[in-house]
């Protein structure tokens, strides 16, 4: 059987082959993930993808199919791939937990390791992060301007194969979604899965009516019917209501109950349907939709007083239509020569995509008494800041702007946390629902204006004197060499 060591790139085993033999591929390095742009023109992303990777990265070793393969491209010798026989991770991983809010340059995720390890587990890691961080993000623009309504993830059918069907129906949750229709989703992470019912149910039937019977009687309690097949508002609704009044006259009416629109003009037919439902004596009819819907689709019905408490959401969603891939990168900051660790540098001439050398952490700053976030700070592992002394804050993009934060006003939170340790797992895993109550928290943390679907402030992220002194010193020093 061939095993996930083979899901990466040819170059990172043609690599790690050639540091074999020029005797360097056992090298201690450090690697960081970060992105340099958020995705949707957003003011944030929402980490997620990291359960995944942690179970990618307990069990990588290759098999002997993989071996037999990779033998038989030709590229492989074979003292190597003796060698890979027994390649597990010995090293350390340090990450945001997931649901943290991040931002632009900020190191997500450090791997400190040997150099082929790290280069083995490189695409992987970035493919699992990328894809589910995205989704993520997605979803939570989706709650931003769902407020407190239903949000079901609908996309399974439109996903890009399963495994972004899957792990996007779990990142929808991160994001803040209440459930899904992708039942193997609901069944491997335990997340509530919901549903309601296909145009191919009501025409089953000689009448929508008598559809909407059969459903009742044998889901009472998952009550919303399609109400568009026909004529939402001359046939569904009042089909509808038949039902609804046949139920409470047998005191089978469950609680939640009501109809799903799935074409017409949502905001038009939501509202007329509940002047009908109100009249009939049912005000309190849920208004599920569904139809190619996203943030801005439903931010748009909302101004229009559209009558919904319900989302179903799929394809926009399941595959980020309008931002469809996270640009994280995974860059090599430091290794050790002769046990001295040497800071690395990816020099450009876009000055954007210069990294930061060296070990870093990443501190958050909020305000004490309003919790909110104030700023993040790329540090060198070990600086740290006393909350008890004034904070200066120097934008790195426009050094003349900066402010002071008074002391005992703030407090710090370190955001890398350790995850492997020379190669044992040491991150008690939370479950979802904690990680979705954490989502939930760390987006407060951000005031509205973050939060905007449209032209978002954005978050002050800045390096530490230290690290600035760094990066200016170890560009020089590369710079130097083309003089
Ligand atoms: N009031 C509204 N304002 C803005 N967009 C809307 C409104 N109502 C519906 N839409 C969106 O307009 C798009 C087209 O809707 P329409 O009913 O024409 O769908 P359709 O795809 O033709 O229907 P069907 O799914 O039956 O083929 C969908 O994305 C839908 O969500
Ligand atoms: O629109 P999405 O956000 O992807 O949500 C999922 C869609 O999937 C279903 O129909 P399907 O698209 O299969 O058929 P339809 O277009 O005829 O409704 C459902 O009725 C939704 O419209
Ligand atoms: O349950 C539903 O209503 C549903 C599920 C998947 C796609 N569209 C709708």
């Amino acid at each position: 059987m061939y095993t996930k060591a083979l899901l990466t790139d040819l170059y990172q085993l043609t690599m790690m082959q050639g540091l074999f033999f020029e005797g360097k591929h056992e090298q201690q390095c450090v690697f960081d993930r970060y992105y340099r742009t958020n995705p949707f023109q957003g003011g944030y992303t929402v980490v997620a993808g990291l359960e995944h990777l942690i179970d990618y990265v307990h069990n990588i070793h290759f098999s002997e199919d993989d071996l037999a393969y990779l033998k038989s491209t030709g590229f492989f010798q074979d003292e190597f791939l003796e060698y890979l026989k027994d390649l597990r991770f010995t090293g350390d991983i340090y990450a945001m937990p997931e649901g943290t809010v991040a931002f632009p340059q900020e190191v997500l995720l450090r791997v400190q390791t040997k150099k082929d390890e790290a280069l083995l587990l490189e695409t992987c890691m970035s493919m699992i992060m990328n894809h589910e961080s995205l989704i993520a993000t997605k979803a939570r623009r989706v709650r931003t301007v769902a407020g407190k309504d239903n949000l079901m993830e609908f996309g399974l059918r439109r996903a890009q194969g399963k495994s972004a069907g899957v792990y996007g129906a779990r990142s929808a949750m991160i994001g803040g979604f209440n459930g899904t229709s992708n039942v193997l989703a609901g069944a491997k992470f335990g997340m509530p899965v919901l549903g309601t019912m296909a145009h191919s149910w009501i025409m089953s039937f000689s009448s929508e009516l008598e559809a909407f019977r059969a459903y009742a009687r044998q889901y009472p309690n998952n009550l919303i019917l399609l109400a568009d097949t026909y004529n939402t508002l001359k046939q569904g609704v009042p089909d509808a209501i038949t039902i609804f009044k046949e139920m409470k006259a047998a005191g089978t009416l469950p609680k939640a109950y009501g109809i799903r629109l799935d074409s017409g003009d949502l905001a038009y037919l939501s509202k007329e349907a509940h002047k009908m439902f109100a009249e009939a004596g049912f005000p309190d009819a849920i208004i599920a939709a569904s139809n190619d819907l996203d943030e801005n689709l439903i931010s748009e019905l909302k101004a229009q007083g559209c009558v919904i408490n319900s989302w179903g959401v799929g394809t926009n969603l399941i595959t980020a239509k309008d931002s469809p891939s996270l640009g994280g990168v995974f860059k090599l900051v430091g290794q050790y020569d002769d046990g001295k660790f040497v800071p690395k540098i990816k020099m450009s001439d876009n000055v954007e995509k210069i990294s930061n050398p060296g070990l870093k952490n990443v501190l958050r700053i909020y305000d004490k008494e309003t919790g909110k976030m104030k700023a993040d700070i790329i540090i060198l592992e070990g600086e740290s800041i006393d909350e008890s002394k004034d904070l200066l804050l120097q934008s790195d993009k426009a050094p003349w702007r900066s402010r002071t934060i008074p002391g005992g006003t703030y407090r710090v939170q370190k955001m890398l946390i350790p995850i492997f340790q020379k190669g044992e797992l040491v991150y008690q895993k939370p479950d979802l629902k904690e990680i979705m109550a954490y989502a939930d928290q760390q987006i407060q943390t951000l005031w509205p204006e973050y939060l905007r679907l449209v032209n978002p402030e954005e978050m002050w992220v800045q390096r530490s004197t230290k690290l600035s002194a760094l990066r200016d010193k170890v560009l020089k020093e590369e710079s130097a060499h083309f003089f």
